[in-house]
């Protein structure tokens, strides 16, 4: 990839979005194309086809969508659905369409069914019954995929797709609600402790198990691959490790100071109940993460990034 060849990052202003930016900008790629989803609703398919004609870039990075954690995904089914099915399917359509060289999806690792042997591998997609709480969400990412094969497939498109686990990292959703559970921790027991609260709530029984990787590894890896992979199958990113929301809690609690009661809120959904994904294929291809959750929270709860939490997203506000 030149580095002077013109880049579009879809969704450049969320936490994926602009990790994947600060990736490319510090590896000297110069030419990144962005539009904020108030100049360019990637819903609207005319929208869509108008600024592919007028732009024509090179490489496309996908990460653009509509994301939210557990209750998000529970409660807007509908737009879940909706929002990721015409947002990938218009980007998808006129990256073939204006002959883009590459592009690259992201997915997610709640693609697999709920009770997926563990450690999840590729193979396992289809395989089983989705976690229901976010199945619209799952099926729209299915969809994506299955959309770059098939692109590839009758076009010749190099479209390649990425399964991430849960992410964490500068610029996450801190919205209490609709956030994942380790921004949400990060906030809860932040605030908790510089008020003083004597507890903090959590959601579920703690049992679950979760892997956790850092943006900025992600935006790494999903660099390395459009670098280095041209394959059909989608690609598992992670790091091969995971621990119970319990363990995750505690570790937070520790790290921010927090001395109080951890309550929990068993008429709040698990999930799935686990979802360690198997990321032998990540490591063949010759990328392994580096930053250890210890030290990407430690990161994170010293800038308190939180305390800057807007909805990074006009969209999300209205959520
Ligand atoms: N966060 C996580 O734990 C995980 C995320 N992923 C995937 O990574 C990708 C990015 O996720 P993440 O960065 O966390 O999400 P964010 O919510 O932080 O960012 C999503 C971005 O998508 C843009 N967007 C949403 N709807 C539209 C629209 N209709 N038109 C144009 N742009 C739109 C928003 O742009 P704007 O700000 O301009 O409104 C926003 O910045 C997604 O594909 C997600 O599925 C995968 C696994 C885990
Ligand atoms: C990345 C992945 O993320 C989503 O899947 P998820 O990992 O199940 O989502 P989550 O992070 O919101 O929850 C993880 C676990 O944590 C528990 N939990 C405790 N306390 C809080 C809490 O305060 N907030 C939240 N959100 N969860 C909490 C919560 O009850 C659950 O058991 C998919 O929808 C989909 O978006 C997707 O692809």
């Amino acid at each position: 990839m030149n580095k002077h060849a013109k880049i579009y990052v879809a969704g450049h202003r969320g936490m994926v979005g602009a990790a994947l930016v600060r990736r490319l900008r510090r590896a000297g790629y110069d030419n990144l194309i962005t539009r904020t989803s108030a100049e360019l609703d990637l819903r609207d398919q005319a929208a869509v086809e108008e600024f592919f004609a007028q732009e024509k870039p090179e490489y496309v990075f996908l990460a653009a969508a509509k994301v939210g954690g557990i209750h998000a995904n529970n409660t807007y089914r509908a737009d879940f659905l909706y929002d990721n099915l015409m947002i990938q399917s218009n980007v998808l359509r006129q990256s073939q369409v204006q002959g883009v060289r590459k592009l690259l999806f992201l997915g997610s690792s709640c693609i697999y069914p709920k009770l997926a042997p563990q450690p999840i591998r590729e193979e396992y997609l289809l395989t089983g019954a989705l976690e229901p709480t976010n199945e619209p969400y799952a099926i729209a990412k299915i969809a994506g995929l299955k959309l770059c094969e098939a692109y590839r497939a009758q076009y010749g498109c190099n479209f390649i797709s990425v399964m991430p686990t849960n992410l964490y990292g500068p610029g996450d959703n801190y919205d209490l609600a609709n956030s994942h559970v380790l921004p949400a921790m990060l906030r809860k027991f932040g605030e908790a402790t510089e008020q003083g609260s004597p507890r903090v709530t959590i959601w579920g029984t703690g049992t679950p198990r979760r892997e956790f990787l850092h943006v900025d590894d992600l935006a790494d890896a999903c660099l390395h691959l459009m670098l280095h992979y041209d394959g059909a199958p989608p690609v598992n990113i992670g790091t091969g490790q995971d621990l119970t929301i319990q363990e995750l809690a505690e570790l937070i609690a520790e790290l921010t100071g927090f001395m109080g009661e951890i309550i929990y809120d068993f008429s709040r959904p698990d999930g799935t109940p686990r979802k360690l994904l198997d990321v032998s294929r990540l490591h063949e291809l010759g990328w392994h993460h580096q930053i250890e959750l210890t030290e990407g929270l430690q990161a994170v709860i010293a800038s308190a990034d939180w305390r800057a939490a807007v909805p990074h997203s006009p969209l999300q506000a209205l959520a």
